[in-house]
């Protein structure tokens, strides 16, 4: 007879979860993921036309590693001032073998920091190694992941923020303890940064290649349905695009569907050395966030909540 299954809070997630050591498990996984070790359809995505929003279905399975799970997650476009949540998830990891669930757990904090993580590793991977100044666009829950992970693993000399208010873009830099440039206008945030986040709800471009420094890295993360933008035709067509997964990407993101952009490599090839990362040139990590970056994220959680948990 199977234990029932265990339910870890946001809060209990977020304690039991370090960007150090999933980073290197989310690494490890997008290789084996660009290797086919991984068992990983498309999100189905199921519409919910009367909120103006989706569920999205995540199941993986990660056969060697005995990792089996799904996210459930449902994403909205919200209207501006809304206070409703723009993505809610919940994670659950089964045992394979016997079906039975393991554990349920929150999906927010997973959802947000494991997303930043992988724009982290894009980082690692792609910017110039001399890279400077950081730009955020967006000041919601990613924006401040993917501030605590690129300040955590990287030394920027400037972090700018750029919101479509300048209230919101002084309230972000007052939540976190670094130093944050609040700027008035994308122009004005990108201009001459080596790395752009762009973390934003749009679903119209936000980001236009001619602001943007040659040879800078973009990590982009919003726009994740296939009519959805935040990055302009010159941008993907000039840079050197990488996504987390090819066939995600040519069906999900409307910056590759509607540029006709070519997606020349994931970042698992990168990782598994079968492409080269071009750091010299201008470069697209296009994220759309994938059920292996979750598996591994909640097999890490439920690892370390049996570890403080268990009997001495
Ligand atoms: N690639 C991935 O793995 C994931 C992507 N996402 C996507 O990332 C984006 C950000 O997510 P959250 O930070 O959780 O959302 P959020 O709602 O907390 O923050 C969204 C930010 O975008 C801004 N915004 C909204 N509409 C805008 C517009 N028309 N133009 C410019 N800025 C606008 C808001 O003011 C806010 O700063 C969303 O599109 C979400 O669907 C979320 C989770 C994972
Ligand atoms: O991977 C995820 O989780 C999400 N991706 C895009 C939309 C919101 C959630």
């Amino acid at each position: 007879m199977a234990d029932p299954p265990v339910t870890i809070s946001e809060h209990e997630v977020e304690s039991l979860l370090q960007y150090s050591e999933l980073t290197t498990r989310l690494e490890k996984a997008l290789g084996k993921f660009s290797r086919g070790e991984v068992v990983q359809p498309v999100r189905t995505t199921v519409p919910l036309q009367k909120h103006n929003g989706f569920l999205g279905l995540m199941p993986t399975y990660i056969e060697h590693d005995g990792v089996l799970c799904t996210k459930l997650v449902c994403f909205y476009k919200r209207e501006d001032g809304s206070t409703l949540p723009s993505t809610r998830a919940t994670v659950v990891l089964l045992d394979p073998e016997y079906g039975s669930v393991k554990a349920v757990m929150d999906g927010e904090v997973i959802t947000g920091m494991r997303t930043a993580a992988v724009s982290a590793i894009s980082a690692k991977l792609l910017m110039r190694p001399e890279a400077e100044v950081l730009a955020i666009l967006g000041t919601g829950k990613q924006a401040l992941s993917h501030y605590n992970v690129f300040t955590e693993m990287f030394s920027f000399k400037e972090v700018r923020v750029w919101s479509r208010t300048k209230d919101r873009a002084e309230k972000f830099m007052h939540s976190v303890t670094g130093p944050v440039t609040p700027c008035v206008s994308v122009e004005e945030a990108v201009k001459g940064a080596d790395v752009i986040v762009t973390v934003t709800r749009c679903t119209e471009p936000v980001l236009f290649g001619q602001w943007v420094k040659p040879g800078a890295h973009v990590a982009a993360v919003g726009a994740c349905r296939p009519n959805w933008r935040e990055l302009d035709d010159v941008l993907m067509k000039e840079a050197v695009v990488y996504t987390d997964s090819r066939q995600g990407a040519t069906t999900e993101s409307g910056d590759v569907i509607l540029s006709g952009a070519e997606v020349f490599a994931e970042l698992g090839d990168v990782i598994n050395g079968t492409k080269p990362a071009h750091r010299e040139k201008t470069t697209v990590f296009k994220s759309l966030g994938m059920g292996v970056e979750d598996a591994v994220s909640a097999e890490l959680v439920f690892d370390q909540w049996k570890a403080k948990n268990s009997q001495p």
